[in-house]
């Protein structure tokens, strides 16, 4: 069987990258700090995914082990020097704590002169996750190490698309996923050509697609969050029950279709609102319970420069079109608040304790004087 370490045996680590290399006959190596998640497929050696749909169907998942990285960083670098691809999804924020592991990783295959090329692929929902990813572990490697890089190991960019609500099962493996999958791989970026999965497709331009996922699925469903959030609701299916939640989403995404259309020739308006009509049904599937608190998480990241709303506001300033819905919602961001979430904590007491410019500047990396003043304004008018 091949060989796969996967970073992350959360929700989507199990509920979604797990099953597609299970299906392309990997024994899965997950690797993760959950003591307990580590020890049951340890014990175990498998676990059941349940689509959420009338019929509830399940698939098992088979052949595969867990290694805690905070006990066995050693057991980790050996599973790398083995793998034929490596994988991650594990969060954009912790990539550079795993980027060292890594690193020695790809030195035990160079000591060991392999010459078969592997595969880094971070599944996470970021644009560039890959390419990030490298930039950290290059940081851990010498001069040679380097040509041994260029030569045999690659770090192709992807896009992941399956929504994995927080689970609350007795069985911590047990995970129920939507129906709906995608992951697209950057095939230009491929070092090992010969691993082709079945259930990803591989674009050899993945920018228009990983834009589309992101401004689309992320975008829209941060916007059901927070402006869920903001009137009150707990949840995202009955959010969505609120016209001014669903009319932000729809409002959103009309945007959105205004700057894909702008940006790339490849997509089709027709296709465009199919594919966020459906996208919109897949939010509202009754039998995926997702907590709003789940969908909202991390709110620094998620106003970073390159994320789901300044991005998107920014591209659509540069070609006049408008951001108005965007905009409203990056605005409650700033509103959100969750006492177990660290960064929406943080955010908070800055809010409280700086000129609210100065924490705009900082957690959007706007420059622009008129985007940085209508997001004031709008905060301010909340
Ligand atoms: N859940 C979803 O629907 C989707 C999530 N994603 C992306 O996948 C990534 C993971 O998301 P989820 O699976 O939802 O999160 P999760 O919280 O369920 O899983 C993350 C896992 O990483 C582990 N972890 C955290 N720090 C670690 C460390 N230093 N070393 C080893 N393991 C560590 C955690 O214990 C956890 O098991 C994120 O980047 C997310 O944006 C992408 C598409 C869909
Ligand atoms: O993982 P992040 O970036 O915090 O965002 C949560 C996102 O994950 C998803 O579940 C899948 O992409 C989205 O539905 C949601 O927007």
């Amino acid at each position: 069987m091949k060989k796969a370490v996967h970073f992350g045996a959360g929700n989507i680590g199990r509920g979604f990258i797990g099953e597609i290399l299970h299906q392309n006959d990997f024994d899965v190596t997950f690797v993760d700090v959950n003591e307990t998640v580590i020890d049951a497929l340890n014990a175990r050696g498998g676990y059941e995914i349940e689509l959420a749909e009338d019929a509830a169907t399940r698939i098992a998942i088979t052949h595969v082990s867990g290694i805690n990285n905070a006990k066995n960083p050693e057991g980790v670098v050996q599973a790398i020097k083995n793998a034929n691809i490596v994988t991650t999804a594990i969060g954009p924020n912790i990539l550079p704590y795993i980027a060292e592991l890594i690193a020695k990783g790809i030195q035990a295959r160079k000591t060991a002169n392999s010459t078969a090329p592997i595969d880094f692929i971070a599944c996470e929902n970021m644009i560039g996750g890959s390419d990030f990813l490298k930039t950290k572990v290059l940081t851990y490697l010498s001069d040679e190490d380097l040509a041994y890089v260029d030569s045999y190991v690659g770090f192709p960019n992807a896009a992941v698309d399956r929504i994995v609500p927080g689970q609350t099962h007795t069985d911590p493996l047990f995970v129920v996923v939507e129906p709906f999958s995608e992951w697209v791989i950057d095939e230009s970026q491929l070092k090992n050509t010969l691993i082709h999965l079945n259930g990803v497709h591989y674009a050899d331009d993945l920018e228009p697609f990983i834009e589309r996922k992101l401004f689309s699925v992320n975008t829209g469903h941060a916007t059901v969050a927070y402006t869920g959030y903001y009137y009150g609701y707990q949840t995202i299916d009955t959010a969505l029950q609120d016209a001014r939640v669903m009319a932000a989403l729809v409002d959103t995404q009309q945007e959105t279709r205004a700057l894909l259309l702008a940006k790339w020739a490849l997509f089709d308006e027709a296709e465009l609102i199919a594919y966020h009509e459906k996208i919109r049904g897949r939010f509202v599937n009754p039998h995926l319970s997702d907590d709003i608190s789940r969908v909202a998480r991390t709110p620094i990241r998620k106003l970073g420069y390159n994320e789901r709303f300044i991005r998107p506001i920014r591209e659509l300033n540069d070609r006049n079109l408008s951001f108005k819905t965007h905009l409203a919602t990056a605005a409650k961001i700033f509103k959100y608040q969750d006492a177990a979430d660290e960064q929406a904590v943080d955010l908070q007491k800055r809010i409280a304790s700086e000129p609210l410019q100065t924490v705009i500047k900082s957690v959007t990396e706007l420059k622009d004087d008129k985007l940085i003043k209508a997001l004031q304004d709008s905060i301010e008018a909340l």
